[in-house]
């Protein structure tokens, strides 16, 4: 492979919960660092399972980030810089609005190597903006695969679970968690709940 060297690029590593997206994102980091470059890491507000100020992985490793909005025009302060750094980071992509995608592409027009993680489906097995338009602006894309909790085969597909149960179709599309509401599942194991909602359905659904 040729590797760009005259412009910057942007980088999306994707695939389901668990699959080792932020792992591959820290590797990565770290190796920017060893090389002596200038790197600045952002995640969510909305995301504060691994504390304010840091990104963390399923099995405990961490890296200090700048927490910026992920509503609206929220995502345009990671410009703010001056100079860009050389390498920008973002985790945790599938919270932030398509405001992402313009701020990751004026990153790249301007030098910078623009490394971002996320999710690309939601549990219901849909595409989850803005990560489907990322990859396909992006130079690079890496989809990862997990383990299937049920069967052992690759994961591609995050399934949600509400008190041990698959979640309902129609509930929201956010909903912060990790090992207590979501398993990794291949496509075969992945299940959706329709029909009539239950008691436990209405006492988590906030925002219906
Ligand atoms: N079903 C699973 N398949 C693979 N790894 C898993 C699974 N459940 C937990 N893990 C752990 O999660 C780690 C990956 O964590 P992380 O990088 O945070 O994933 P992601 O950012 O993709 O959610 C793995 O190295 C492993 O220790
Ligand atoms: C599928 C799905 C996920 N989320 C949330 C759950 C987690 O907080 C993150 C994904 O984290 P990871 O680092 O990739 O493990 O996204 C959500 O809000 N809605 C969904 O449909
Ligand atoms: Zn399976």
């Amino acid at each position: 492979m040729h590797a760009i060297t005259r412009s910057g690029w942007i980088e999306v590593i994707s695939g389901s919960m668990f699959s080792g997206k932020t792992e591959e994102l820290l590797r990565r980091l770290r190796r920017s660092e060893i090389a002596g470059q200038s790197v600045a890491v952002y995640k969510p507000a909305v995301d504060d399972r691994y504390g304010e100020t840091t990104i963390g992985t399923h099995n405990g490793r961490q890296w200090d980030a700048t927490v910026v909005d992920n509503e609206g025009d929220g995502p345009l302060d990671i410009l703010d810089d001056d100079p860009y750094p050389e390498v920008v980071a973002i985790d945790e992509a599938n919270f932030f609005s398509d405001a992402l995608v313009e701020v990751c592409n004026a990153l790249a027009d301007n030098g910078t190597r623009v490394i971002v993680s996320g999710t690309d489906q939601t549990f219901r097995g849909e595409p989850f903006e803005p990560l489907p338009e990322l990859m396909a602006t992006a130079e690079y894309v890496d989809k990862l695969q997990a383990i299937c909790s049920q069967c052992g085969e690759p994961a591609s597909r995050n399934q949600r679970l509400i008190e041990g149960e698959p979640a309902h179709v129609d509930d929201p599309t956010i909903l912060v968690g990790a090992e207590e509401s979501y398993e990794a599942r291949c496509r075969d194991c992945h299940v959706l709940r329709t029909g009539e909602r239950s008691e436990a359905d209405r006492a988590y659904l906030t925002d219906d």
